[in-house]
């Protein structure tokens, strides 16, 4: 049985006291640090760099943080933030010219590589690379922005994507970014993730402790029945 993982996204935590939202989600049970990298150009808004990144180190943050790179071009800043302290990283292959290339810059570094397929491309982007991937992000919205609703359309390719997966015997997991909710998460393991991104479900709740552990136990069901 795959593990279940809920990685809030920083994007919907409170900037003014960053280190302090993060250091509560993690108390509060999150597995990972979801961190959104906008560069204002592949996706119409501005966020965080490496040196958040690194911020967020020297303040005693120890967990894995993935960095899920929304920029174009990826190369320069996979480097950057592999050497801020990222465990996983992921971009999309619409923003790299050499996607098997930035992989390796990725996989050399010893962090988990991943590729970001936005609502509109096709698994065939993955043809030749899945065997090289540690995840694939499933963006269940179009990236750039928290607080957007899922879009029902993902469920069939997270279990599209689940089959080649499983036809080819691969070990790589399925994350799920965007409109993920305690009221659907169920669903989405059904279909075959394992790994969910949750950024306003997270942090916009009274309770972290209590949205997590609901998530936790909705999709753990799910993958037991
Ligand atoms: O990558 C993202 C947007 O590009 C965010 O991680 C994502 O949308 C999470 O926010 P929410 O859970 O509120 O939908």
């Amino acid at each position: 049985m795959p593990k279940i993982q809920i990685s809030p996204s920083i994007l919907s935590a409170d900037l003014a006291r960053l280190g302090d939202d993060v250091k509560a989600v993690l108390d509060a049970g999150a597995d990972v640090i979801h961190f959104d990298v906008m560069d204002n150009h592949y996706v119409p808004n501005l966020t965080f760099g490496p040196a958040i990144l690194t911020a967020l180190r020297d303040y005693g943050i120890t967990a894995p943080i993935d960095v899920h790179l929304m920029v174009e071009p990826v190369d320069d800043l996979i480097s950057q933030f592999a050497d801020a302290g990222a465990n996983m990283i992921s971009f999309h292959p619409e923003a790299s010219q050499h996607v098997h290339r930035s992989l390796q810059l990725i996989k050399q570094r010893g962090i988990q590589a991943g590729l970001v397929l936005n609502p509109g491309t096709p698994l065939s982007v993955l043809d030749e690379v899945l065997h090289e991937l540690d995840f694939v992000l499933i963006m269940s919205v179009n990236p750039g922005f928290g607080g957007q609703q899922f879009i029902p359309h993902s469920l069939d390719k997270i279990k599209r994507l689940q089959q080649l997966i499983n036809e080819k015997e691969l070990n790589c997991y399925i994350c799920v970014d965007g409109g993920v909710k305690t009221d659907n998460i169920a669903e989405i393991t059904a279909a075959g993730a394992s790994y969910f991104v949750a950024g306003s479900a997270i942090f916009n709740a009274d309770d972290y402790q209590q949205a997590i552990s609901t998530m936790r136990d909705n999709a753990e069901q799910a993958l037991s029945s």
